[in-house]
């Protein structure tokens, strides 16, 4: 993203949610933004994911130019390049895992066979779950059904908002994991936007924003085996005074 500004119509008067912000997402790698409330990140990841035009910048999207496409050429773009989980996991509770996972595709009029749903569900550790539904899982097994399903057409790139704000500490954990595993086994390219300085932890790169700005961008030693939630947490207090 290159120069991006993103002002919204609260009921008549502009609000600047993003004020100039140019950031790269290197392919294969996993980025965690942070800042406080109302510092502009979600509006961040919903520009970055094609959801939102920017009022001003440029976004380019594996390899596409989102800029002056249509509403359904964006549409189109999204369901071929992005996948997305939020805070709330969205699962059907009639249907299955494995009927989670392949529903969006259907609803997208692609068909994707089973061999592809039990090959993203493996990858989340939930092979053995397909025949579940979401209220025999945890909380984390359902977020990582819900991770299987944005990833199930393999997306250039996930988009994450809040994946754990609905987890305990141990549920978080294992998602966490399976996230960070995703970007090292499979080089799934992936933006979260969080508040815990834990699963931020587990980012390449965290993003701090202020004021719709990039207040600072700091690159994580993953080879250093060394936690680094309580640096993330003292910068967000910095940021926060
Ligand atoms: N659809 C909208 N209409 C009007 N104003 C909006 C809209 N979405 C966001 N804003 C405003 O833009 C600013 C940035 O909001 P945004 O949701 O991106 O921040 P955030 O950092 O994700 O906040 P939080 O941590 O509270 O979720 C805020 O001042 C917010 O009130």
């Amino acid at each position: 993203m290159r120069d991006i500004r993103k002002i919204h119509d609260a009921g008549g008067h502009p609000v600047v949610a993003l004020d100039g912000v140019s950031l790269d997402f290197a392919r294969g790698t996993f980025t965690a933004i942070m800042g406080p409330s109302g510092s502009g990140k979600s509006t961040l990841l919903r520009c970055a994911a094609g959801l939102e035009r920017p009022t001003e910048g440029r976004i380019v999207l594996a390899g596409v130019d989102m800029g002056g496409r249509s509403e359904k050429e964006r549409t189109e773009l999204r369901r071929a390049h992005v996948g997305f989980v939020f805070q709330a996991f969205n699962l059907v509770e009639s249907l299955t895992a494995a009927q989670n996972v392949e529903l969006p595709s259907r609803f997208a009029g692609r068909r994707i066979g089973r061999e592809q749903v039990t090959r993203a569900l493996a990858a989340v550790g939930l092979a053995e779950r397909a025949r579940h539904r979401p209220s025999q899982l945890s909380g984390g097994q359902q977020q990582r059904v819900a991770l299987a399903r944005a990833l199930v057409t393999r997306p250039a790139v996930l988009f994450a908002d809040e994946p754990t704000g609905a987890l305990d500490t141990v549920t978080s954990r294992e998602v966490l994991r399976m996230m960070r595993m995703l970007v090292d086994e499979e080089g799934q390219t992936t933006l979260m936007v969080t508040h815990d300085p834990v699963a931020a932890a587990s980012a390449d790169v965290v993003v701090f924003l202020r004021d719709g700005r990039i207040a600072d961008r700091v690159p994580l030693d993953r080879r250093s085996g060394a936690d680094h939630a309580a640096e993330i947490a003292a910068r967000m207090t910095r940021l926060e005074s």
